[in-house]
């Protein structure tokens, strides 16, 4: 019976970068209870987990916590390849499907007509929104010339996926699951990748990293209507995509131009961000967009130090502090996004000419 509870038990500790239980990951090799003393056998994924500290802190808490346990005989061991490669082909079997036609994810990536809008700082804030509000968030940094949403979340250099066998496992900042090219380049590389190997990298973003069962995928896409956003739409064409601009009417004229691209490959563009409101950057840019593309604009976020601040601190302000009219107009718009569902409009009936 206590066995049976300490299994239990067991089942409510969470692998922190699979996010599913290490019972069904089949990291627990054994368990037995002797009088008041439990023993308990587990395999980390890999040699070195980084998680490895979190998982034996949570597994002592959770076996401790089993009404006549007191004392803990744990032995931390690893994975023999087998099983590793058990693991991998179970977890593929679940995520093959995972941002396909069917998937259950929302998609939403977020795009602007040039640089500097705030589109990376908008996304990161919002991914966090969505996770704060207990949704299953994934965020992929598609912006590879200009990747900056690591450094807003706060994730340092040390930040990067973990392999378990083929697969990667993102690492987390404040509830989001998070790969950026960032974490594959040094900082002070700059990359120059040419059409096909960007494809490349993007299509291992959305089919290597394994982010498990999202609520919401956003994707930050770098500015304009260049390869990148033209891989995403052939891979994702099933997405929505929300444009952000500056209320300056040279700017809107760029934003309509990339929701019109979004668009020719089959997405949905949903609406449109207007960032920086405020007199000093003039007004109507929002507007003027979501006229032409025939959408709504979703929200305005005016100008804010502290979303700027928590930006260069990687403390994103819609936790610092959720009452900057900036991030309140953010919660605001998760809050609209989480509220849409899926897309079903965009998604192509099975159904084929006689
Ligand atoms: N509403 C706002 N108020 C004040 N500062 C802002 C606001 N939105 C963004 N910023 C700041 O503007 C700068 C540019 O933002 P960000 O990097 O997010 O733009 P971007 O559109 O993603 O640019 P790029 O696509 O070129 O990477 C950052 O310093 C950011 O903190």
């Amino acid at each position: 019976m206590t066995a049976e509870a300490v299994r239990a038990a067991l089942g409510r500790v969470l692998d922190p970068e699979i996010r599913r239980p290490i019972t069904e990951l089949d990291m627990v090799r054994a368990v037995s209870v002797s009088g008041d003393v439990a023993t308990v056998e587990l395999v980390l994924t890999i040699v070195g987990c980084p998680a490895a500290d979190t998982i034996e802190r949570d597994v002592r808490a959770a076996v401790l916590g089993v009404a006549g346990i007191a004392t803990l005989d744990l032995t931390v061991g690893v994975m023999t390849v087998p099983e590793r490669e058990a693991l991998v082909a179970r977890l593929r079997g679940t995520r093959t499907t995972q941002f396909g036609p069917d998937t259950l994810t929302q998609i939403y990536a977020i795009t602007s007509g040039k640089g500097g809008v705030g589109k990376s700082t908008l996304t990161a804030n919002l991914a966090v929104a969505l996770a704060a509000r207990g949704l299953k968030v994934g965020l992929v940094d598609a912006d590879v010339f200009g990747f900056s949403i690591p450094g807003i979340l706060g994730l340092g250099p040390e930040a990067r996926p973990t392999k378990v066998g083929d697969l990667m496992m993102p690492p987390s900042a404040h509830g989001v699951a998070v790969i950026s090219i960032g974490m594959f380049v040094d900082a002070s590389t700059a990359v120059s990748w040419r059409g096909p190997l960007l494809h490349r990298t993007i299509q291992q973003f959305l089919t290597d990293v394994w982010f498990g069962d999202l609520d919401v995928l956003l994707l930050d896409l770098p500015p304009g209507t260049g390869d990148v956003a033209i891989s995403i739409g052939q891979l994702l064409p099933h997405a929505s995509v929300v444009v952000v601009t500056t209320p300056q009417p040279a700017a809107a004229d760029v934003a309509e131009r990339s929701g019109l691209v979004a668009r020719q490959t089959g997405q949905t563009v949903v609406g449109v961000v207007e960032n920086m409101t405020g007199e000093l950057f003039g007004s109507g840019g929002g507007d003027a967009v979501a006229a032409r593309l025939g959408v709504p604009v979703l929200a305005r976020i005016p100008l804010s130090v502290p979303l700027r601040e928590g930006g260069d601190a990687g403390a994103p302000v819609v936790l610092a502090a959720p009452t900057d009219p900036a991030a309140a107009a953010i919660l605001a718009l998760a809050d609209t996004l989480a509220a849409r569902g899926r897309d079903l409009t965009s998604r192509k009936l099975p159904l084929a000419p006689r």
